[in-house]
């Protein structure tokens, strides 16, 4: 039987979303499956355009996580998670050094790094190179096992055998449906079809990371898109005013657009969506990303 889940934005502008679930493949009764039909077949015909035409607009889906879901995540991250431990056969076993997991990850286009690198970039991103020593003062404590620069740090919590699904499970519901109840986006293929054809619903994760943003920090790449994914969602997990600057901004012709989140809220768009983060100038800003790419049934 179908089992749907309404989550429940505190938002009343937010459109309601939900999330179904079908173990046996049977029909779903779900609104936007027609909408997520078409979006497949525009896609399979090759209408849907994935290199920056006209795209949905930005949606924000407020209050997606709790502040007790958040403090849990910064907790898990920091005290328990990917960060200091190793990495985890498929068994559940503990392996510090196992290459088949890491050769799983890098070839198939993750993005990775060894736990062993936390000083230093690899080179699977590779923009800039900074040593540990050289961080930001506030971000030497801030779990990490990349630097985009002395003001921002980056932890992939998808490492070791998805351990962000497999750890956080109530935030990843949350966050989960979220992105699959607009997974119709003009120009994202339609990853609940995932769910009715049996592939592991973390077959098309490719990225949970958890950024901290210290002074000087920020994204602020022109032309920044995530190429290679499909649909990003970013959550605010700091305070709104714990950081200066930090602003989510996307381009509507254009032109610039602040988004103001508050902690918990979330900006959910097609990751082929330019975006930046303007310069952090004071505090910290933490926010939670995934990308889904597409299944490899497509
Ligand atoms: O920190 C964020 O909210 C966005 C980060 C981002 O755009 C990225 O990692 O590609
Ligand atoms: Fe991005």
């Amino acid at each position: 039987m179908a089992t749907a889940v309404a989550s429940s934005p505190s938002d009343p502008s937010s459109p309601p979303f939900v999330w179904a679930k079908d173990s046996n493949n049977e029909e779903l009764d779900l609104e936007l499956k027609p909408a997520q039909l078409q979006a497949k077949e525009e896609y399979l015909d090759g209408e849907a355009d994935h290199q920056g035409g006209p795209l949905e607009e930005p949606l924000v889906l407020r209050k997606l996580l709790s502040d007790e879901q958040i403090d849990l995540i910064l907790k898990e991250a920091a005290a328990d998670g990917v960060w200091p431990r190793g990495l985890y056969k498929q068994d559940g076993t503990k392996d510090r050094h196992s290459a088949a997991i890491r050769e799983q990850h890098d070839t198939s286009g993750w993005r990775s790094s060894t736990p062993e690198t936390t000083t230093t970039t690899t080179s699977t991103i590779g923009e800039s190179t900074v040593a540990r020593s050289e961080l930001n003062e506030d971000l030497l404590s801030a779990p990490h096992h990349f630097a985009w620069n002395d003001g921002h740090v980056v932890l992939y919590m998808h490492n070791e055998n998805h351990w962000f699904v497999r750890t956080l499970t109530e935030a990843w519901s949350a966050i989960r449906g979220g992105m699959e109840a607009r997974s119709w986006m003009k120009g994202a293929i339609p990853v609940l079809d995932m769910e009715f054809i049996g592939v592991s619903a973390e077959d098309d994760v490719r990225t949970v990371e958890l950024h901290h943003y210290g002074p000087g920090g920020g994204l602020t790449t022109a032309g920044h898109r995530d190429c290679g994914s499909e649909l990003t969602i970013s959550v605010l997990l700091s305070e709104p005013d714990a950081s200066e600057g930090g602003d989510f901004v996307t381009y509507e012709k254009g032109v610039p657009i602040a988004h103001k989140l508050n902690r918990g809220d979330a900006i959910l768009f097609n990751s082929m969506s330019l975006h930046n983060i303007s310069t952090i100038t004071g505090g910290l800003r933490q926010s939670l990303v995934v990308e889904l790419w597409p299944s490899k049934r497509y």
